[in-house]
Parts: C-alpha cells; sequence; structure tokens
C-alpha cells in the first residue's frame, strides 16, 4: 500500500480520502526541514501547501517519493527541476483556489480605496475620524491587471461587474481571448500609465520578479493603488515605501510579501498599507477544493498511474491509464531492449507509433521508451526525468504517429541512432494486451519477452539450432521460449531464446564461441 505525508495543514478531507482510496497517510504538520529529510524516506507521496519547502536535499533524502502534490497553484516552494531530476512528479490543483483569489484580490481593493481596516481600528478606539478617510470611488476607474490567467480573468470579470474598466498585461495573452473577457490588452508600459489600480496575478518568475519597482512606479499615474495577491517578490518592497511615503502611491494591498512567514517587514505599520498574511486561497470552499483535488490526483497516480495536472510531466487520465497500461509494458520493454544491446552514445531516437496506438495518448508511452532505453545506461532515470536526461543528452527525440494499420492492428517502433549506426525494434500487443516483439533491425520474427533472454545473431546455417540447444542443455539451462527469424535464407538470422534461470557468464561465452555466432548478449527485462 502506497504512504503519503501530509506535511501542511490541509481540510481533514484530504486524509479521509487518501484512506478511502487505499492509501496510508500521516498528517505531521510544523517539522523543520531537517526534520523532513529524517522522516521522507518512508514515503510515496508528499502532499503539501505552501509551507514545506521542498528543497535538493529533501528530494535527495526521499528515496521512495514519487510524487509531490501541492493543494492549491504556486509551487515555488518546491524545486521542481530537483524533483524532475529526482525522478519525482509535482502535481498541483491550479483551478481549486482560484475563484477564492481573486474575490481576495477584490475585497483587498475595495478594503483599500475605502481604508477600510483603518477607519475599522479608528471607530472600535472609540476616535469616530469621519473626515479623515475619504475613499476612492471605482466605478469608471481602470484596473491595470498583470497577468490574466486563471485568477486574473475572475478579477477582471468582477471588476466589470462594478463598472471598472479592466486593461491587461500578459505576453501569453491572444486577442481573442481579450475579446472573449472583454478587457483591453496593453503593454506595460500603457497599463502603468492608464492604471488607477494595479492588480498583480503571475506567477513569480526571473521575468516577473520586481516587474513593478522604482522605474514602473515612477511610471504610473499619481495616487495609484496597488494590490498583490499573487506573490511576494513581484512588487520591489523598498521602492514601494519610498513610493508610498512620496505620495505617488495612495496605498497598498498586501497579501504576499517577498519573505513568508512575513512577521516583519518594513511596510508594516505603514498607514497606507494594508496587509493579510497570505489568505488569498484561505476560504473552507477553496480549502476543501484543493485539498480534494489534490487527495484525488495523488491516489489516482499512485494506484493507477494516472497523471492530472502535473507540472513536469504529460497528463494521463485515471481512465486512459488502464488502456495505456499494456502499452506502457510494450514500450519500457522495446526501449529496454534497445537500451541494452546500445553501447556507444545514443544520437538519434525515433519513436514511430502505428494503429490503435496512435489514438491514444502517447506521450507518456514516449517517456517509458525513452526511461526503458536509458535505464541500462544510466542509473536512476524513471519517465519523470528521462525527457529531460536525453534532452541534456542531445538525443534528438522525433515521434510519428499512423493510425492506419499495417501488417499489425497496432505497434510502437522505436529506431536508434548511435554513433556505430542504426538499430530498431518493434513490437505490438498479443490479443490487446500481451507484449510481443515483432521485428528487430528489420528481421522479423515473434517473441515473448521473459526476465532472462538470451539475444543472438547469427549466420542461417543448418545444425546452428541444434549447437545451442544441446549447449544449454548441458549446462542445465532450461529454454522456456525459442523465436526465429531471419532476413534471407542462408544469411544474417536472430534468436530469442528465453531461459528459466539467469544465464552464468561462462555459458554466455560458451554460446558466443559457437560456429556461425556473430554476437551473444544477455538481456533481462
Ligand atoms: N495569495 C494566494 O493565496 C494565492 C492563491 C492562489 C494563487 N496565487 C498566485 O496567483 C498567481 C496567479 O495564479 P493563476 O492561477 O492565475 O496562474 P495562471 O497560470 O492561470 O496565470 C498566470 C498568468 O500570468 C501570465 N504571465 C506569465 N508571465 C508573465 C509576465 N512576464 N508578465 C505578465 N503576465 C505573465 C501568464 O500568461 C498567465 O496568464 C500565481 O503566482 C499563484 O501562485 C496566490
Ligand atoms: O499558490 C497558492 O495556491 C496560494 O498561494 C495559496 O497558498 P496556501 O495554500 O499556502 O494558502
Amino acid at each position: 500500500m502506497p504512504k503519503v505525508l501530509i506535511s501542511d495543514k490541509m481540510s481533514p478531507l484530504a486524509e479521509k480520502i487518501f484512506k478511502e482510496r487505499g492509501v496510508e497517510v500521516d498528517v505531521i504538520t510544523g517539522k523543520t526541514k531537517e526534520e523532513l529529510a529524517a522522516m521522507i524516506g518512508e514515503y510515496d507521496g508528499l502532499a503539501i501547501r505552501s509551507s514545506t519547502k521542498v528543497t535538493p536535499a529533501i528530494l535527495e533524502a526521499a528515496k521512495n517519493l514519487k510524487v509531490i502534490g501541492r493543494a492549491g497553484i504556486g509551487v515555488d516552494n518546491v524545486d521542481v527541476a530537483a524533483a524532475t531530476n529526482h525522478g519525482v512528479v509535482v502535481m498541483n490543483t491550479p483551478f481549486g483556489n482560484s475563484i477564492t483569489t481573486a474575490e481576495h484580490a477584490i475585497a483587498m481593493m475595495m478594503a483599500l480605496v475605502r481604508d477600510i481596516p483603518q477607519a475599522n481600528a479608528s471607530t472600535h478606539a472609540g476616535k469616530w475620524e469621519k473626515s479623515k478617510f475619504m475613499g476612492m470611488e471605482v466605478t469608471g476607474k481602470t484596473l491595470g491587471l498583470i497577468g490574466a490567467g486563471n485568477i486574473g480573468s475572475v478579477v477582471a470579470d468582477r471588476a466589470m461587474g462594478l463598472k471598472m474598466k479592466v486593461v491587461a498585461y500578459d505576453p501569453f495573452l491572444s486577442a481573442d481571448r481579450a475579446a472573449d473577457l472583454g478587457i483591453k490588452k496593453v503593454d506595460l508600459d500603457e497599463l502603468f500609465k492608464v492604471a488607477d489600480v494595479i492588480t498583480l496575478h503571475t506567477p513569480l518568475t526571473d521575468q516577473t520578479r520586481g516587474i513593478v519597482g522604482k522605474k514602473a512606479f515612477a511610471q504610473m499615474k499619481d495616487g495609484v493603488r496597488i494590490v498583490n495577491c499573487a506573490r511576494g517578490g513581484l512588487i520591489d518592497e523598498a521602492a514601494l515605501l519610498v513610493a508610498l511615503n512620496s505620495g505617488k502611491v495612495a496605498g497598498a494591498a498586501l497579501d504576499v510579501f517577498e519573505v513568508e512567514p512575513a512577521t516583519e517587514n518594513p511596510l508594516f505599520g505603514h498607514d497606507k498599507v494594508i496587509c493579510t498574511p497570505h489568505l488569498g486561497a484561505s476560504t473552507s470552499e477553496a480549502q476543501v477544493n484543493v485539498a480534494l483535488q489534490v487527495a484525488e490526483q495523488m491516489a489516482d497516480f499512485l494506484l493507477t498511474g494516472g497523471v492530472t495536472n502535473a507540472l513536469n510531466m504529460p497528463s494521463l487520465s485515471a481512465e486512459d491509464a488502464p488502456k495505456l497500461k499494456p502499452y506502457m509494458a510494450l514500450a519500457e520493454q522495446i526501449g529496454g531492449f534497445a537500451g541494452q544491446i546500445t553501447e556507444t552514445s545514443l544520437k538519434r531516437v525515433v519513436i514511430e507509433y502505428e494503429g490503435h496506438v496512435a489514438t491514444l495518448n502517447t506521450s507518456p508511452l514516449t517517456a517509458v521508451v525513452l526511461e526503458g532505453l536509458l535505464s541500462p545506461l544510466m542509473s536512476s532515470v524513471n519517465m519523470v526525468n528521462a525527457p529531460i536526461v536525453a534532452k541534456e543528452r542531445n538525443i534528438k527525440i522525433t515521434e510519428s504517429k499512423h493510425d492506419r494499420e499495417g501488417d499489425y492492428s497496432t505497434s510502437i517502433r522505436l529506431t536508434v541512432e548511435t554513433e556505430r549506426g542504426e538499430r530498431s525494434i518493434a513490437g505490438t500487443l498479443f490479443a490487446n494486451k500481451a507484449p510481443r516483439i515483432i521485428e528487430i533491425d528489420g528481421v522479423r520474427l515473434e517473441a515473448e519477452l521473459a526476465p532472462n533472454m538470451l539475444y543472438i545473431i547469427n549466420d542461417d546455417k543448418p545444425g546452428f539450432i541444434g549447437a545451442l540447444g544441446s549447449l544449454l542443455g548441458h549446462n542445465g539451462v532450461n529454454i522456456a521460449t525459442f523465436a526465429l527469424g531471419r532476413r534471407v535464407e542462408g544469411q544474417e538470422a536472430v534468436a530469442l531464446v528465453a531461459v528459466d534461470q539467469p544465464l552464468q557468464d561462462i555459458v554466455l561465452d560458451q554460446v558466443a564461441a559457437l560456429a556461425h555466432v556473430r554476437l551473444a548478449k544477455k538481456l533481462s527485462f
């Protein structure tokens, strides 16, 4: 039974779902990174929110970890590249808290323009400062969205409901999508020039870090207001403080901070700044959504191989996973076969899907072929990191699909180009479930792969099969299956022999020394 650790506070629903799905689960929150590193080795899955930092050191210690599930959106607390290198899938729940977070941004904007937190504190203090708090009406004002993805687009919709004009800067926003949303796509300079309120909804990346800084403030309208419910680091906090003090910025509403948990910050205590402690996703509805989604997604992956909302591998629905399962086995065998007979560096890999398999989602199959191919050549490769490992080694990968049937109703062919030349292996499914090898380097045969195989290339001459059978029998090796194929009578032939026990090297040497043998190799599957 797979075992998952929930290391951040999340709805108890996650724990319940894991248990119902047959996944063992521990809920242990608030651990230091050292404590987490000490315990993570026993878990197959790690379910987190934003508090747990998944560093390379944690991943190094996570010897059994297969999946990290983020109950939420941002994965900047996870070293995704390191997770990929360790072959760990990282998934999030991209929609579960978007409406809630958009509502928080709108609430922050309204609180900001009407000084609600300050007026609330003053009134509670019995001051009745009616003339001190003069707000701004939002009707007819321009809201500048930086980032118009899932959350930004909901914010736009709600702001238009408040009769605001909405302009958006998002390099990935198409003109059609902007028109559908009813907003105006602008460049960043234009946004800074026209916006009365600016709200941020992008991830924190090298391109977005400090996107609102000294230069940006200089371009903005006097008295602009800023809302950030996305990520600390998008705004240069030191520059914001200067802009607030000079009066350039009339107020800022911040849910996120450069350093979190934010217990100290130069902006704290400023009378034009309102703050919440990263509460964007904190509604019971959103927390139920993300806990439920993350537990279902992680359980699917651990129990069925289904992949949803992964950031570092192709998606595979829990419905498609069983359909792909026999092909996964075939893809692994074909890749493993090619990997075991490859002795020099790989230059190019071509994977052709023909017939029924071409109608399926083949991305996971390609990842598995690459895993099979690279595993015999290097350590710690799996389907998550195999495409990256191949790319890092400059191996060119080409995939092609033809849904017309060839001689078989479905087949996968792998061709690998190495420094020494080209090799190809093709396979099919027998009765839609059992993998069979149907071709090796253009030689047709039909072979079922077993844990211990002997692969021989020989001259097609009389007496060879008898000699091989006697030699193996003499050494006490029992033959389970024997598949033969040849290119042309009397020329190169191929034998794939399944044997019941691992072949001793000494026996392999004797096979290699038989007359007419060009190559003899042990393979294991
Ligand atoms: N405060 C919270 O509790 C809370 C909750 C949920 C999400 N978030 C954060 O909100 C942000 C937005 O989340 P989302 O779900 O809308 O993400 P999303 O991926 O749906 O949208 C992000 C948008 O940013 C755009 N973008 C990327 N680079 C950009 C750039 N250089 N300039 C302008 N736009 C750029 C993308 O094209 C995309 O449309 C993320 O940072 C997420 O982590 C915060
Ligand atoms: O990216 C997110 O989903 C939000 O920042 C929410 O973070 P949280 O789960 O820690 O509230």
